[in-house]
């Protein structure tokens, strides 16, 4: 993979990154879109285990299902008819990047972390992570992207599985017209998703 070329399936590694306020990254990483159909490139998803693909499109299912429940949730809570926000980031062409962690143990954990503290890219994420402690949320707000970071673990290996729910490369997003008010002016440029991606994988103002 290549985040900066646009080019976000494949395998990946923080390990390269270098230093992090002086600790190692310490995290390998698998990404790949698992809907829609058109976005799902299967030469990208692992072969082994056995019966991974029909797992992953059971899970897929209901993920889609689950994240047409939080926006119509999200939607209320914003005094916005029910089918919003799952009209402004793509109706159906919503897209589910899958990703998978794995933090292997660190004889010196107190030299690394996982990840480096970090904002998701995605309107949501839905994360299932398995029983070894390692996520630490850095501050909190409601509909604001939380600031996170993984820690690793001594003797244990760590897994987490997110499903990173995106619009469509080509769908432009931005604040919601309904929720622009004089008293509310708007505080971000309305673009593409890819675009905004690319700004913020290169760091780049938005
Ligand atoms: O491993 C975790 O618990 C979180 C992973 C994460 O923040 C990410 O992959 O963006
Ligand atoms: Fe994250």
């Amino acid at each position: 993979m290549d985040p900066a070329e646009g080019k976000t399936e494949g395998y990946g590694s923080t390990l390269r990154k270098g230093d992090l306020e002086g600790k190692k990254a310490w995290a390998d990483f698998l990404f790949h879109n698992v809907a829609p159909p058109a976005a799902v490139n299967h030469a990208v998803w692992p072969e082994s285990p056995e019966g991974y693909r029909e797992a992953n499109e059971a899970y897929c299912g209901h993920m889609l299902r689950l994240t047409r429940e939080l926006f119509g949730r999200l939607s209320a809570e914003l005094g916005l008819q029910e089918g919003a926000m799952a009209e402004a980031f793509g109706g159906d062409d919503v897209v589910l990047l899958q990703k998978i962690n794995f933090y292997p143990p660190c004889p010196q954990p107190e030299l690394a972390l996982g990840l480096a503290p970090h904002t998701d890219m995605s309107t949501l994420t839905v994360l299932l992570p398995d029983e070894v402690q390692g996520l630490q949320i850095m501050s909190n707000g409601r509909y604001k992207a939380v600031l996170h970071r993984t820690t690793v673990s001594r003797e244990k290996t760590r897994m987490s599985w997110p499903v990173f729910v995106e619009p469509p490369p080509e769908h432009a997003v931005g604040p919601h017209p309904q929720l622009v008010t004089d008293e509310f002016p708007a505080k971000y440029k309305a673009k593409k998703f890819k675009d905004y991606k690319y700004c913020k994988i290169n760091k780049l103002p938005q």
